[in-house]
Formats: C-alpha cells, sequence, structure tokens
C-alpha cells in the first residue's frame, strides 16, 4: 500500500507545485495520475520515488517511511522504481544487457531466467542480442519497462510512458506493458494525459489541480460523478450547459437527438470521426455550441429536437 498524508511541496523559486495532498493506494493496483499541466504530477511521482523532497507530510510504501534526496547518500529506493518521460536505453549496449543492468549482481543463472522470463513478457524473446536502434518506438518502450522492474521493485512510477507512441501503435504496447505491470504483481502509478487510456487501463484515478486532489476514485465513479467541471473534463468531453437559468454538466452521448425531444437547437457543425459524427448544436441561452455524438450527418443550420438522457 502507498499511504500519501498532507505531502506539500514548494520549490526553492517559490512555486507551491503541491500543497496537502492525501491518498492511499492498495498494493498491486494501477492508478492515472491526470491534471494539467503544471498541477504537480511529476513532483508527486519524484516524492513517492524519494528523489524530491516534501517541505511537509509523510509517504509510506507498506510500513517504511520514504524520504527525499536530503536523507539519502544516493537519492531513490531500490524497490520504488521511477521511469522519467525521457526514459533512454543505452544505445550501445544490447537489449539483454539494457534489461540485465540493474541485476548485474544477480547469481549467473538467476539473472539470466530474469532477462528470458521479461523478455517473454514483453513478447521480444527473439531480440535479446539486438540494439535498441534496431528496435522501433513501441519496442524500445517495452524494454525500457523490463529493466525499469528487472530487479522486482514492488512499485513503478511512469511520467507519461506513452506520450511518444503514435496512435495504432500506442494501444498495443500500453496493454503488453500494463498486462506484463499487472502479471509481475506491481503498484503502478502512472502520469497521462489520456482520457480513454485512463478509462480503459486504471483501477484508480487521481485528478490534480494547481497541486491540490481534486478528485479520486475508480474511472467509472469519477466518470459518472465527477466532483467538478475540471475533474470531469479529463476523463472525456463533458458540455457546460445553462437550462432554465441552472448550470449542468452533461456528457455528450446523453444529448440525443429525437424529433419528440423537449429541446430546440440549431445544427452548427457536423465532423466526421469513423464511428459517428461530432455534431455541435447551439442552443438558447448557451454561449458555446454543445457536443452530441450522432449516427447521421446532419445539415449546418438545420433546427432539430434533442432529449437528456
Ligand atoms: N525543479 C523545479 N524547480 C522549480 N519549479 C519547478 C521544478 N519542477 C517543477 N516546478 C514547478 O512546479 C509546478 C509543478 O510541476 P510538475 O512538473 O510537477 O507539473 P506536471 O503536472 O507534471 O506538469 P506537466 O504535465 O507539464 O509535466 C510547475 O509550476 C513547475 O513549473
Amino acid at each position: 500500500m502507498i499511504k500519501l498524508s498532507k505531502i506539500s511541496k514548494t520549490y526553492d523559486n517559490g512555486v507551491e507545485a503541491l500543497s496537502q495532498v492525501s491518498f492511499e493506494i492498495k498494493s498491486a493496483e494501477v492508478t492515472y495520475i491526470l491534471g494539467e499541466s503544471g498541477s504537480g504530477k511529476s513532483t508527486l511521482l519524484k516524492i513517492i520515488a524519494g528523489l524530491e523532497d516534501a517541505i511537509d507530510g509523510s509517504v509510506f510504501v507498506d510500513e517504511e517511511e520514504i524520504t527525499g534526496p536530503s536523507h539519502h547518500l544516493v537519492p531513490g529506493y531500490d524497490h520504488l522504481a521511477y521511469v522519467p518521460q525521457d526514459f533512454k536505453l543505452q544505445q550501445f549496449w544490447t537489449v539483454k544487457d539494457n534489461i540485465g543492468k540493474k541485476i548485474s549482481h544477480y547469481p549467473y543463472e538467476d539473472k539470466e531466467a530474469r532477462i528470458k522470463m521479461l523478455l517473454q513478457l514483453c513478447k521480444l524473446e527473439d531480440y535479446a542480442d539486438r540494439y535498441p536502434r534496431e528496435l522501433s518506438g513501441g519496442q524500445q518502450q517495452r524494454i525500457a519497462m523490463a529493466a525499469a522492474v528487472a530487479d522486482e521493485p514492488d512499485v513503478v512510477l511512469l511520467d507519461e510512458p506513452f506520450s511518444n507512441l503514435d496512435l495504432p501503435m500506442k494501444a498495443e504496447v500500453r496493454k503488453e506493458i500494463i498486462g506484463m505491470l499487472r502479471t509481475l504483481g506491481i503498484t503502478v502509478l502512472l502520469v497521462s494525459h489520456d482520457p480513454a487510456e485512463a478509462l480503459a487501463v486504471a483501477d484508480q484515478i487521481i485528478i490534480l489541480n494547481q497541486g491540490k486532489l481534486e478528485q479520486q476514485g475508480n474511472p467509472v465513479n469519477v466518470y459518472r460523478n465527477p466532483k467538478s467541471l475540471y475533474a470531469a473534463k479529463f476523463l472525456g468531453p463533458i458540455n457546460e450547459m445553462t437550462f432554465e437559468k441552472k448550470k449542468v454538466f452533461i456528457r455528450p452521448e446523453h444529448l440525443i437527438i429525437d424529433p419528440k425531444g423537449k429541446f430546440k437547437a440549431t445544427v452548427e457543425e457536423c465532423i466526421f470521426m469513423g464511428m459517428h459524427y461530432h455534431t455541435y448544436l447551439l442552443v438558447e441561452q448557451n454561449p458555446n455550441p454543445i457536443l452530441c455524438y450522432t449516427k447521421v450527418e446532419l445539415k449546418k443550420s438545420t433546427t432539430v429536437q434533442f432529449s437528456i438522457k
């Protein structure tokens, strides 16, 4: 279990990156940390990894208190692996040597067995003797992850691990890597900007807003019951609407074009998105167009009726 109690961090330049952040995460769960740029996500990961000092509060991983670089000659902990955004494999080392780097002290046979098992989990058994430059971006990312977990950490802290991958590859690599980490029973904390990924993968979601904890919960709960518009936005599009002088927040899938619908709108734009159209509606009293999903293309300027599910 990871337990944070009232963690605060102000950098030397006076920037308050985190303020009184508290939460708990169960072992072997995958937790996504979401939040705007500058909301403190990376700072949070580094404090949990013991790579940054908090100015206040405590971090416990199971029974052990995690402290920052000012308490250690060599910052960080062997059982907490932090993988930064700009991870680097050693380009002049083979895949096998990259994975084996952190376990060179293991007995030879144990080390070989561990590398073999990790290569199998990454589905890269045949690449042991290749060099990173001979691999695709996604394959390199899988090797970087295998290298990060080679010495059997309890916790892996990943800072935007999939952001450099293009879309078709991203889903596959993410599945492989998260699958591998789940198989190994590792607790995962992951910073991401991708709502679809967080919904599909996370057991828990933590949303940070200007260094404060905005919301924590499982994806379904946070998606359906966001605490604020800020929290709602991180898990998918949301419309802020005014009806009968009341402000409401409605997901696009809850707006249904329906001739018997109670509300009237004018189609502003209809964009083909593959599975459906993103249709923007102009609704009285609402200065901004409202997004809904339609199966068919609706002509610009048409008047439609809609209902709310
Ligand atoms: N080493 C540092 N020294 C001073 N200020 C810093 C340092 N690192 C981060 N900050 C500031 O602390 C705040 C939080 O930064 P952090 O990198 O944790 O945010 P983030 O949510 O990870 O952002 P992004 O999504 O852009 O990576 C920002 O205002 C940032 O400018």
